[in-house]
């Protein structure tokens, strides 16, 4: 009950688009009649006041003024609790349900007091806040593609977020790798920024999803992982993964379909699907256990069994492990050289490894996608999800 009752917080802690439908001025601001009594002028001009308000108040303080208003213009909340995934609404069912009987005039003068401390002369002496560094790019930003001496590299590129994988990212790594498998290049790598290399799939992506429209983004949301595992089994040319730090979940899972793996000893393999409640992707349900054995896959996709790089390359996850102080030294030292092989030729060597399993590889990808599409909808999904943002959220 407790987890449930702070999701609203914590939502808005990992979700800022969560409370987009309360955009300024999206606060439903039409009052009715009946509302107005005695400081019923000075509400009505903070109302307006709202409107003219030059900077986005922010959701923390929308989502206030919401509350406000409602009790103001309807009094305590009065309607059902919106369900527990429905974020947004039960988030605005929350707030106003909090004021409890708090009565109308004060609620309305409240209203006003807040909307006088967003003035236009607070607003011009407040400071502006430097964004975030990952907030300062553009979306492509956060996959950085370069293509150099036969090397065409796709480096995760948000390194605050330990180079999390938003639904964009998906995309953009989509098309880096169509483009990369007709560009001038003879290898593709991919590696992260930062100390990660990627922290998997951002957790955020299944709490911005509106209310309402669950199913149709659990549905798009496995087409668009089909498509991205579907660019890794597809790619013609020798794929290589730098990985320069800490790897989790769907970063790992595809780690199956590269044809080289380099690790710094600072790595770790790590997917901890059942504590999230989902279950394996990226083929591994079949790669893991043909790679490294039934039991030893059984321990990383069941209990989520972390690897340190020595351990995941005993068992053939990755080809070597180079000591973080020469790390990026001796693998670009190396790919540099590999690139300059015969380009066709190390096509059409790729082809003979892979083209057999390539077919079978579809099918499980369909699969893993298919039960994954789900598990998202499960209520244990939901919770698991729930539990870890309230376990980062330190409440
Ligand atoms: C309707 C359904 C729609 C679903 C759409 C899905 C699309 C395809 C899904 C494909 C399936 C993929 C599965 C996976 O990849 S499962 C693995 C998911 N990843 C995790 O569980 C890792 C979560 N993160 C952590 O455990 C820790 O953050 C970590 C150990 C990685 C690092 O710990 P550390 O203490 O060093 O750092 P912080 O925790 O403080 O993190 C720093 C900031 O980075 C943010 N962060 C980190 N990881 C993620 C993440 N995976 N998603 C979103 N954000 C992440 C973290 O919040 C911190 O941010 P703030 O500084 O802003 O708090």
């Amino acid at each position: 009950g407790a987890l449930v009752s702070m999701a609203g917080r914590l939502m808005r802690r990992w979700c800022p688009s969560l409370l987009q439908d309360l955009h300024f001025p999206v606060v439903q601001l039409h009052m009715s009649r009946t509302a107005m009594r005695a400081s019923e002028k000075d509400f009505e001009n903070a109302v307006n006041q709202l409107k003219l308000l030059k900077k986005d108040p922010g959701n923390e303080v929308k989502l206030k003024l919401y509350a406000l208003y409602k009790q103001a213009t309807e009094g305590p909340c009065n309607t059902p609790k919106p369900g527990m995934l429905d974020f947004i609404n039960k988030t605005k069912w929350d707030a106003w349900s909090a004021l409890g009987s708090l009565p109308k005039e004060t609620a309305r003068q409240n209203y006003v007091d807040l909307v006088s401390s967003l003035s236009p002369s607070s607003e011009s002496s407040s400071q502006i806040k430097p964004a975030a560094a990952d907030e300062k790019l553009p979306e492509s930003e956060n996959v950085v593609v370069t293509s150099e001496g036969g090397i065409t590299k796709i480096m995760l590129n948000r390194p605050t977020k330990r180079n999390a994988i938003t639904t964009s990212m998906y995309k953009e790594i989509i098309h880096a790798l169509k483009v990369a498998s007709t560009d001038n290049s003879t290898i593709t790598v991919i590696t992260g920024s930062g100390d990660y290399y990627s922290s998997g799939n951002d957790l955020t992506n299944f709490t911005a999803v509106p209310p309402g429209e669950i199913e149709e983004s659990a549905k798009n949301a496995g087409i668009l992982l089909r498509d991205f595992v579907n660019s890794f089994i597809d790619f013609p040319k020798p794929l290589i993964a730098v990985v320069n730090g800490p790897a989790v979940g769907i970063v790992v899972t595809i780690l199956g379909l590269f044809d080289v793996v380099y690790a710094s000893d600072r790595a770790t393999f790590h997917t901890p699907f059942s504590e999230l409640g989902q279950s394996p992707e990226g083929c591994s349900s079949y790669t893991f256990p043909k790679i490294m054995g039934p039991t030893k896959a059984a321990e990383m996709l069941l209990f989520g069994k972390k690897l340190t790089a020595r351990e995941a390359c005993a068992q053939g996850l990755v080809t070597e492990v180079f000591p973080e102080s020469t790390f990026q030294k001796e693998v670009w030292t190396r790919l540099k050289a590999y690139a300059k092989l015969p380009p066709n030729s190390l096509r059409i060597s790729k082809e003979l490894i892979r083209s057999t399993e390539k077919e079978k590889l579809h099918a499980i990808n369909a699969e893993e996608c298919t039960v994954l599409q789900g598990r998202w909808l499960s209520e244990e999904c939901m919770s698991a999800i729930l539990n870890f943002i309230s376990r980062k959220s330190k409440l």
